[in-house]
């Protein structure tokens, strides 16, 4: 949904800085290795420490970046399949990195064994609904379907419920509760968005069967009407 609506805005908004940087001689796969650098760092950082404001300020600062580079791409007309394997694969190892950070929170001073196996399941879920489209793809069927939950849904519920938890140390009470909240929401509409995409491939894929089969069927029709001709 966000990545329908709000792309459009950030676009616009992000284009001069862009444009920016280009001019500054920066090259897209600068900004995409600088920003998953940037994202990591700031992740397992300051969250494994429960230091939830300051590291979503870093991860903030830099995880923009995944729109610019893009967006700098385009503006140079340098679109490539590397450029598309390299900010697909670094997702995965920002992604990787903020849940990651979360884990080891609840795993050691946050000391909480459910909340840890929740992040641990929305670091896999994440993974996975990723994956499903990219595997979906690679074998050649269109995956027509996002899913409740992409990724930019799980980085704003999650960030921003990290940025405001994290208040809680500058003394605003009650307020670390929304992090765990935020947690089982991106963990519910993580499966949720898993299930929708394996449906939506079990559909497509029998329908890319289907269509082969009649294919076949045609060619072996053709070829069995041509054979007869030949032989009168
Ligand atoms: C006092 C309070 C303290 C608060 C501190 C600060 C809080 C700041 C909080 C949050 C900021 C969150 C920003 C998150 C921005 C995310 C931007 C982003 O990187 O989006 C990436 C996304 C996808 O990009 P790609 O096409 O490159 O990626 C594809 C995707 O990963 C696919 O995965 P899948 O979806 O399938 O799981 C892969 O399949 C594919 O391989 C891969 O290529 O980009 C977008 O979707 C574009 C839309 C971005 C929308 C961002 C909206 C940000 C909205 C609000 C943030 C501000 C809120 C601030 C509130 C703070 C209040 C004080
Ligand atoms: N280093 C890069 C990064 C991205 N691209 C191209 O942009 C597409 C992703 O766009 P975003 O707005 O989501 O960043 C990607 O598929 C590539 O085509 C690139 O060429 N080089
Ligand atoms: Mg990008
Ligand atoms: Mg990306």
């Amino acid at each position: 949904m966000l990545n329908k609506y709000a792309r459009a805005f950030f676009t616009r908004v992000l284009t001069p800085f862009a444009a920016f940087l280009i001019r500054r001689g920066v090259s897209p796969d600068t900004v995409t290795l600088i920003g998953t650098a940037g994202v990591v760092a700031g992740a397992l950082v300051f969250y494994p420490m429960g230091e939830f404001f300051w590291g979503t300020v870093v991860i903030t600062l830099f995880v923009f970046s995944d729109l610019v580079d893009g967006n700098m791409a385009r503006q140079l007309g340098r679109s490539s399949r590397w450029g598309a394997f390299l900010d697909s694969t670094l997702d995965r190892v920002a992604d990787g990195a903020i849940f990651g950070g979360f884990i080891l929170w609840y795993a050691g001073g946050g000391d909480d064994l459910v909340l840890c196996a929740v992040s641990i399941f929305c670091l896999a879920s994440g993974q996975v609904v990723s994956y499903t489209k990219a595997r979906g793809e690679s074998i050649g069927l269109p995956v027509a379907v996002n899913g409740l939950v992409e990724r930019a849904e799980r980085l704003v519920i999650s960030l921003v419920a990290a940025g405001f938890a994290g208040l809680h140390k500058f003394g605003v009470p009650g307020i670390q509760y929304l992090l765990p909240i935020a947690l089982w929401i991106v963990a519910v509409g993580s499966l949720v968005t898993l299930i929708q995409r394996v449906v939506t491939v079990r559909r497509e894929s029998a329908e890319a069967e289907e269509a082969d089969g009649a294919q076949d069927n045609e060619g072996k029709q053709h070829n069995a009407s041509h054979g007869s001709e030949a032989a009168t």
